[in-house]
């Protein structure tokens, strides 16, 4: 990428997006655009057909998506496979209509089997089922690799997949259902500590709500109050969690010093990797490059150590009518590490600025 391409960062405001965007000024690219959700509706296929021909980008990052959490996903099955597809395959279509140079598209570790052997490697990809609560989203992510991987083989593209473990940071989604777990925790230990410090005001402007009545009575629907706070599930599941700003880095990094023919092995045996026009007849497999820490934690300790960055002195109990999902999904990073690149923000640490953040907000 020359410091002038015309980058275009799909989802540009999201977590991600947002991050990537940052890194890639800070990195001194000059030319990066982004529409907002209301600006360019990605899942209209005309819409995202004459912004391509108007703006020709050189470059993409595929950062735009329907992303929730656990009971988000199990919820909204049908909107997390349609709206994933549709943004996808309008997006990546158009690249290749448009010459775009390469594309970076963002999946998920849950494309990964359930039960997948851990640290998983990109080679267990579809050997065997998946986890059920967000399997519409996997499929839909796993499309995504196979689209990339097929625009490549048949028509010599060069698009990129990185399969990404949970991450967290700046522009999060907060969401009591429908976010991911670390910012939930986050937002309803900090209003547990609020309510118990008797500061009703700060918890009325958190929620937006109209009174404080009308704010205790949502925060009971999440099982919280100054005294408690409710942990889906039994606390046993593993997670691990990547600093949103590292995610932005090693996207730019891959972006800069990886191709598609230097991700993919072919078939059994096979001990070069080849052009896409030589892969002919041979089986291409592990298109995709997973990115993470290679460290988990779980779900307890990460509530126990929440609750100590806000300093609430409540208790924590755990639901277990809610759903565990997948027990442990650590993502094996030796390919990343390989190429020279590794994550710089620790888990505490990254809790600590994102807790700073999340109240410069309020
Ligand atoms: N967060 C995580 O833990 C993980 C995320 N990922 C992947 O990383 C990528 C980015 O996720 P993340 O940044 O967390 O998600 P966010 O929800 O923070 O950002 C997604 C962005 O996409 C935009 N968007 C969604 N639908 C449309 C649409 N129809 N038209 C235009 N814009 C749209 C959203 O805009 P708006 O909000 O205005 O609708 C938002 O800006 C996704 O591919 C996700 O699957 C992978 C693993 C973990
Ligand atoms: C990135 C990843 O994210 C999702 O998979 P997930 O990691 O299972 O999602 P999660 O972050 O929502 O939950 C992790 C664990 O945490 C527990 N948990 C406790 N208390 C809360 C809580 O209050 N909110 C939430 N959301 N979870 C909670 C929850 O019960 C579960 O055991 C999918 O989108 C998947 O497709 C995907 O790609």
């Amino acid at each position: 990428m020359q410091k002038n391409s015309k980058i275009y960062v799909a989802g540009h405001r999201g977590l991600v997006g947002s991050a990537i965007v940052n890194n890639l000024k800070a990195k001194g690219y000059t030319n990066v655009i982004g529409r907002t959700h209301s600006e360019l509706d990605l899942l209209d296929q005309n819409a995202v057909k004459e912004f391509f021909e108007t703006e020709k980008p050189d470059y993409v990052f595929l950062a735009a998506a329907k992303v929730g959490g656990i009971v988000a996903n199990n919820t909204y099955r049908a909107d997390f496979i349609y709206e994933n597809l549709q943004i996808q395959n309008n997006i990546i279509h158009q690249s290749y209509l448009n010459g775009v140079k390469k594309l970076m598209f963002l999946g998920s570790t849950c494309i990964y089997p359930k039960n997948c052997p851990q640290p998983m490697k990109e080679e267990y990809l579809l050997t065997s089922e998946l986890e059920y609560t967000n399997e519409p989203y996997a499929i839909a992510k796993i499309a995504g690799i196979k689209m990339c991987e097929s625009y490549n083989l048949q028509y010599g593209t060069n698009y990129i997949s990185v399969m990404p473990t949970n991450l967290y940071g700046p522009n999060d989604n907060f969401d009591l259902e429908k976010s991911h777990v670390l910012p939930a925790l986050i937002r309803k230990i900090h209003c547990a500590k609020l309510l118990n410090e008797g500061k009703e005001e700060e918890v009325v402007k958190d929620l937006k709500a109209e009174s404080i009545d009308e704010a205790k009575e949502y925060l009971a629907k999440f099982g919280v109050d100054g005294n408690r706070v409710e942990i889906w599930g039994s606390g046993k599941p593993m997670r691990e969690f990547l600093w949103s700003e590292d995610m932005a880095d090693a996207c730019v990094f891959l972006m800069e010093n990886r191709d598609f023919k230097d991700t993919y092995s072919v078939s059994e045996g096979a001990n070069t990797t080849c052009t896409p026009t030589e892969v002919k007849n041979q089986e291409v497999r592990n298109t995709h490059i997973n990115i993470g820490t290679g460290v988990d934690i779980s779900i307890k300790e990460l509530a126990e150590t929440i609750k100590g960055i806000v300093g609430f002195k409540g208790e924590l109990y755990f639901n277990t009518d809610k759903p565990d999902g997948t027990m442990k999904k650590l993502t094996d990073v030796s390919k990343l590490h390989g190429l020279g690149w590794q994550h710089s923000i620790g888990l505490t640490e990254g809790i600590e600025k994102m807790y700073q953040w999340y109240k410069e907000q309020s």
